[in-house]
């Protein structure tokens, strides 16, 4: 069973995740991210890389995938928050990313490339 990250374990691993992009989540215990990746295909590849890492933890994301984007959230349902196995899933994607630009600002609309373009055509 997992278990709930100390406040030291928080102190020692969180602020380098969060130097890659990854964010609390207000009102919940939970870190983000969101990868933006050249196009659907590159998305799709990150997807599944990390899929299969998902399942060798056992232990499976919260995320979305509209076009180039992929918006990660991670959490330990088994213990309704952070747990190791949300550090270690988080440190994989981040290998798998590559380069894949991150928003880091959770206040902003995600926008995706395809709206990017369609806006674009609009005007
Ligand atoms: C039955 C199964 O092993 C569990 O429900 C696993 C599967 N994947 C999981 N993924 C996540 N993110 N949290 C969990 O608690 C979890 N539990």
């Amino acid at each position: 069973m997992a278990e709930l990250l100390t406040e030291s374990e928080r102190t020692a691993e969180l602020p380098a995740l969060g130097d890659t992009g990854w964010a609390a989540v207000p009102d919940r215990d939970a870190i983000r991210k969101i990868l933006k990746f050249r196009n659907f295909s590159e998305a799709w590849g990150f997807m599944s890389r990390a899929a299969l890492q998902a399942e060798k933890l056992n232990h499976h994301p919260e995320w979305t995938n509209v076009y180039n984007v992929v918006d990660v959230t991670l959490t330990t349902h088994d213990c309704g928050g952070l747990s190791e196995l949300d550090l270690k899933l988080a440190k994989r994607m981040d290998k798998i990313a590559g380069e894949a630009e991150v928003q880091r600002d959770h206040g902003e609309p995600v926008t995706c490339l395809c709206e990017v373009h369609a806006a674009g055509k609009r005007s």
